[in-house]
This record gives C-alpha cells, sequence and structure tokens, in this order.
C-alpha cells in the first residue's frame, strides 16, 4: 500500500481500520490520526488538526470516521485539502456525499462507505459509493482500503446506502441480540445460565462459520437442521409464521434505513 493516509477519529471503527491497513504493511509512516482522545499504534502519529493540514507530502486519502453527530464541525476546516488532491473517504452513517461536499466547502472528491465491526477481525463487510468527481486510481486505493478489513462491494445508487447501512452496518447488532435471546430463552426453560449463555454462543458462532465455509443457501442449511415432524421444525412453525421473525427484521430494518435518513439532516 504506497498511500499516505489521513484518518479523522480512531475509535471502534477507525482503530479497526487502522489495524487492518497496518496488518496488511502499510506504512505506520504514511498514516497521521487525528483524534483528541484515542490511542494510535505505535510508529503512527497522532498530529493536530493544524499540522493536519500542513502535512507534507498531503494525504492522498483522509478517512472520515467521526460520529455523524459531529462531523458537521469536524469536517469544513478540512477544506484546503481539497485543493492539494486530497480524496475523502467517510464510514459516517447517514451522511451523504453531498453533504461531506457542502462541509468541505469545496467540490471534493468524495467515496461514502459502510463497513461493519466484524472488520476488528479482517471479517467486515463494506459497502461503498462514490461521487463522480473520483477517478479510478482513488477508487482503487479506497477499495484497497476497506478490503484490508474483510470483503467490500459497490453501488452506483446512493440511496441504496441507507438499507445498506441496516442491513450489514447495524446487522452485527442483530446477530448479537438473537445470541442474547436464545440464551435468555434457555434459562428460561431452566438451562443453568452459564450453560444458556455457552450453548447460545457457541451455536451463533459455529453457524456463522458453517455459512462461510460452505457454498449452500441459507436456506439449505437450515433444511439440514430440519428433520421431517421434528423439534426444529416445531420451533420454526413459530419462527416462520405470518407474525415471526421475517416481518419483524423487515420493521428493524426500515426502522435503521430511516433512522439513516434522518441523520443525513
Ligand atoms: N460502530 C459501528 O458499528 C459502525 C460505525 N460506523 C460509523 O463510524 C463512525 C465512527 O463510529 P465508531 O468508531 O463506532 O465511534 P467511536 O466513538 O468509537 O469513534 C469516534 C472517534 O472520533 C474521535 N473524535 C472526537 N472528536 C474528534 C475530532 N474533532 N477529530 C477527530 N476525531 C475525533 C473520538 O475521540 C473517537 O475516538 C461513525 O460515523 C459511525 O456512523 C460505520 C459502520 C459501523
Ligand atoms: O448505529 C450506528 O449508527 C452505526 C452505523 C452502523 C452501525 N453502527
Amino acid at each position: 500500500m504506497g498511500l499516505r493516509v489521513l484518518l479523522l477519529g480512531c475509535g471502534r471503527m477507525g482503530g479497526s481500520m487502522l489495524a487492518g491497513w497496518l496488518a496488511q504493511g502499510l506504512d505506520p509512516a504514511a498514516v497521521a490520526v487525528v483524534d483528541p482522545a484515542a490511542e494510535v499504534p505505535p510508529g503512527v502519529r497522532r498530529i493536530t488538526q493544524d499540522e493536519a493540514l500542513a502535512l507534507t507530502p498531503r494525504p492522498d486519502i483522509c478517512v472520515v470516521a467521526v460520529k455523524p453527530q459531529m462531523i458537521n464541525s469536524v469536517l469544513p476546516a478540512y477544506g484546503p485539502l481539497v485543493a492539494q488532491g486530497t480524496v475523502f473517504l467517510s464510514i459516517a452513517a447517514g451522511i451523504t456525499l453531498a453533504g461531506i461536499e457542502r462541509m468541505l466547502n469545496a467540490p471534493a472528491a468524495v467515496v461514502r462507505a459502510m463497513p461493519n465491526t466484524p472488520a476488528a477481525i479482517g471479517r467486515g463487510m463494506t459497502v461503498l459509493c462514490a461521487n463522480p468527481r473520483v477517478e479510478a486510481p482513488a477508487r482503487a486505493a479506497c477499495e484497497t482500503l476497506l478490503s484490508a478489513v474483510g470483503a467490500v462491494d459497490w453501488v452506483d445508487d446512493e440511496a441504496l446506502m441507507d438499507e445498506v447501512t441496516a442491513l450489514s452496518g447495524s446487522g452485527p447488532a442483530y446477530v448479537f441480540l438473537l445470541v442474547e435471546a436464545m440464551a435468555e430463552a434457555g434459562r428460561a426453560a431452566g438451562l443453568p445460565p452459564a450453560l444458556a449463555e455457552k450453548l447460545a454462543r457457541q451455536t451463533v458462532a459455529g453457524s456463522g462459520a458453517l455459512l462461510d465455509a460452505q457454498p449452500d443457501e441459507p436456506a439449505a442449511l437450515r433444511r439440514a437442521v430440519t428433520s421431517p415432524g421434528g423439534t426444529t421444525a416445531a420451533a420454526l412453525a413459530v419462527l416462520m409464521a405470518d407474525d415471526g421473525l421475517a416481518p419483524l427484521m423487515k420493521r428493524a430494518l426500515e426502522a435503521a434505513a430511516h433512522r439513516s435518513r434522518e441523520l443525513a439532516s
């Protein structure tokens, strides 16, 4: 990775991405971090906003990983980097390409990306979307940065980023909630709490690994568990009822996408 990167915000997601870049061979000296609070890995410079604006050579990519609620107060100061050719790559939920250009007050090349927390172990899923000012080499560079922490895909239609955020961005939380709910149901049925937690955790982790290891459709893997007239079929009759998991998940994703659209304003 022969890129020079400026990272704004080195919290959960910024820190995960930074760890991934370094693991993929990015020279620590080629990264600079602006974050008033976070620790940075050895060899990586933590600098101030003023130092970031005076960096030489200038950063190729400025990765924006601050909270959406504060991006409006952070980004305007970095507008001068646009004229120097720095491309902006934002992972802020809900914040649009046009919104970022507005905050920078300059005709910036902007990529909007939505990763997720499995990026912390290189197993993330990121979807990217670029504005027309982003040229092929910058597009490839952004893809390289996010590929360092997992799988990537692109959408042309930015409107889909709200749905992407609802599915894969927030999705890990739904899976962890599933573990919590399974453990709670096991406890309520009389299993010792520690055993219920272990069974729920290992079942979800093992099923995820199985899904990853086999090319089969999830429905085929589900059917492989389900003996006709057996215990799983009895449970699935509840989960797949008209008021079961599918309509609930649809409502959850709609709520997340709605919130993503709200964050834009
Ligand atoms: N947590 C998640 O699952 C995901 C989060 N995102 C997006 O990533 C962004 C960051 O989220 P997290 O990493 O979860 O938050 P976080 O709170 O862990 O990290 C934000 C970081 O920004 C730093 N910061 C505060 N003021 C700053 C400033 N003026 N300049 C530079 N840095 C500053 C904070 O000290 C903190 O380390 C958000 O925009 C969020 O929408 C995207 C995908 C998934
Ligand atoms: O909850 C949020 O707003 C962020 C974006 C996707 C996951 N976490």
